[in-house]
């Protein structure tokens, strides 16, 4: 039994522990829903930054483990990549948000993804409590990689990208190994080329290509704005793979917002059940979202 808190007085420790109570007992319809479902979550680079806000996460991910769940992390790392390349002396460049990768930025983004920010949220999730493993899309030959087509911006301006990949192939033998076992997949956006080589693969699209070959339930993109927002900054808490097409067309979403939708698209039509966009500022987002009736961001279905 837990030591009452001394300085408070009884009834509102008994008030609060029941709270505690019914939230608990609330929770459990939906523990049931997403009971032994793989779940992943793509944890973006903008939401990673803040220590309190990674250790929330961390939580959230080993209680789901806790509850039955399969969750499979997906993180990025943009701004931390342009943190060191700019410590560096090397400038960022991005084309159609995509960021253009010579033979110099592709280590450097494999050293900050696959190894300093990989490793950090595999210790914050070890630290409350969890099993963690960290792992990139070269091991296991878990993604293969081909080089991404060259885009055309300004309207005829073409540009290659270099080291930049898009999945070619996906195999979870490994994945099917660690999941149901109490260990928890934490994943680098960074694939080897069907050449050998190393590709720097958009972590959005990254995650989409896992959530479709693991067929999971639930895919979460954790991002640092509430959803897909109308034309209005109005949150859109409900869109089909039709609805977002047209918002696509009349340029209501646009920049970075676009290879996101689009691999949401692409999970849902390779049989992914529900995707959802949601802000991964918020404390404890990805519990809000799965575990209670409140749902988060913009739910988006076939
Ligand atoms: N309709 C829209 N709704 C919400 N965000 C949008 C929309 N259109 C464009 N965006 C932009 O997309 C951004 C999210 O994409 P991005 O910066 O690539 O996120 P992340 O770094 O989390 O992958 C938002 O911060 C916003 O500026
Ligand atoms: C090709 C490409 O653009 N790769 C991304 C990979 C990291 C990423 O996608 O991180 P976020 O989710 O934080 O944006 C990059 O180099 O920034």
């Amino acid at each position: 039994m837990s030591e009452p808190v001394m300085n408070e007085p009884l009834s509102t420790q008994v008030s609060e522990a029941q709270l505690q109570a019914e939230v608990l007992a609330k929770a459990l319809p939906h523990m049931q829903r997403y009971d032994d479902a793989i779940v992943v979550v793509k944890y973006g680079g903008h939401a990673i930054s803040g220590e309190e806000g990674a250790r929330t996460f961390a939580q959230d991910i080993v209680l789901l483990e806790q509850s039955g769940v399969n969750p499979v992390v997906v993180h990025g790392g943009g701004p931390q990549i342009g943190a060191m390349l700019a410590k560096l002396g090397i400038k960022s460049e991005f084309a159609a948000g995509l960021r253009i990768t010579d033979k110099a930025t592709v280590e450097i983004v494999e050293m900050v993804l696959a190894g300093s920010i990989n490793k950090q949220i595999v210790g914050f999730i070890n630290e409350a409590g969890g099993k963690a493993i960290g792992l990139c899309g070269k091991d296991g030959n878990m993604v293969r990689a081909r080089k991404a087509n060259r885009v055309v911006v300004d309207n005829d301006h073409v540009v290659d990208l270099g080291f930049v990949g898009e999945p070619d192939t996906v195999d979870t033998t490994v994945l099917d190994q660690i999941l149901g076992r109490e260990l928890i997949p934490v994943l680098a956006p960074v694939a080897a080329a069907v050449d050998g080589g190393t590709y720097n693969v958009n972590a959005d699209t990254f995650a989409g290509a896992i959530a479709g070959a693991l067929g999971a339930k639930r895919f979460l993109l954790l991002t640092d704005v509430p959803g897909v927002l109308d034309k209005n900054k109005q949150l859109l808490p409900k869109l089909t793979i039709a609805e977002v097409r047209a918002l696509i067309a009349d340029g209501t979403i646009s920049g970075g917002m676009i290879p996101k939708v689009e691999t949401c698209i692409y999970a849902l039509e390779a049989g992914v059940e529900g995707v959802v966009i949601l802000d991964g500022k918020v404390p404890h987002a990805v519990l809000l979202e799965l575990l209670t009736d409140h749902g988060a961001g913009t739910l988006i279905t076939r």
